[in-house]
């Protein structure tokens, strides 16, 4: 089977200052490679700094890597940082929804907005799209007229949960996107992306600090230290019998 999204030694440095005048290479990702099958979830876990965030951003687009290449069903959509194709099929969510959503503008807006600058539906197919986009995400389609702060903090992640699924991506990035849900509207939340992986056979790279989300929803992890893959398998396999010291400490913490 060919994976849905296959990452081939990616690599990325950043130029930080290293004092008034001069500045230094930060090494962030050295030669990640992972596959991710079309209905699955691979988790990343690592400790802060490990380069969770700056892959998430990579693969979604809202970054480049230096090296290597992004695969999307089989085709070259990053290479060497070159970005070949354009971002639909890989939507990141992140923790703060409200960062991806403008406080003056109702969310109907905001998804009629993102259908006409990346699709060639009309007016009527836009509208039909955004109410049944709603009702997947178990929000209701009233919810168009309303602002984002007049959501709840669940609701709001459905909302960026609509807002990543309008363009009926292929993977979702979550960003430690339910981590600031408290833990039952956290649970149904998971409940919902499982839910919608069965019926439309999304695939998610879920990169969270809550290990029991991992277990509950992921099948593959792998285990990020300094930029680089210290372990990765089955998520079970990786639970019941972590190889690396970082894993152990990890899961035992
Ligand atoms: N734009 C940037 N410029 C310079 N350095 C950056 C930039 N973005 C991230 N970094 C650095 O890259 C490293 C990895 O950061 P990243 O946010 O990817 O880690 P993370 O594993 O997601 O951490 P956390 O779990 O705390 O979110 C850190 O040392 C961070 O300071």
């Amino acid at each position: 089977m060919q994976p849905v999204l296959k990452v081939q030694a990616l690599s990325k440095e950043f130029i930080v200052r290293a004092g008034l005048f001069r500045t230094k290479k930060l090494q962030v990702l050295s030669d990640i490679s992972f596959c991710l099958n079309a209905g699955e979830t691979i988790a990343i876990i690592g400790e802060t700094g490990s380069g969770k965030s700056t892959l998430a951003k990579i693969l979604a687009g809202a970054e480049r890597g230096d090296k290597g290449q992004i695969l999307l069903e089989g085709e070259i959509i990053e290479n060497a940082g070159h970005r070949t194709k354009n971002y639909c099929d890989i939507r990141l969510i992140f923790q703060d929804p409200t960062r991806s959503l403008n406080p003056s503008v109702p969310i109907g807006r905001t998804l009629h907005e993102i259908l006409s600058l990346n699709t060639a539906l009309d007016q009527a197919e836009r509208q039909f799209k955004i109410n049944t986009t709603l009702l997947k995400v178990g929000l209701l389609t009233e919810h168009q007229t309303y602002y984002p702060h007049m959501f709840s903090g669940g609701q709001l992640q459905r909302v960026a949960l609509a807002r990543a699924l309008i363009l009926d991506p292929k993977v979702v990035v979550l960003d430690e996107a339910l981590s600031a849900l408290d833990p039952s509207v956290r649970a149904q939340t998971m409940n919902l992306l499982l839910k919608l992986q069965k019926e439309i056979n999304l695939s998610y790279v879920l990169i969270t600090h809550h290990l029991s989300m991992v277990r509950h929803m992921s099948d593959h992890i792998i285990v990020m230290d300094h930029g680089q893959i210290v372990e990765a398998g089955l998520t079970e396999d990786v639970f019941n019998n972590p190889q690396s010291l970082i894993t152990q400490r990890l899961i035992n913490f």
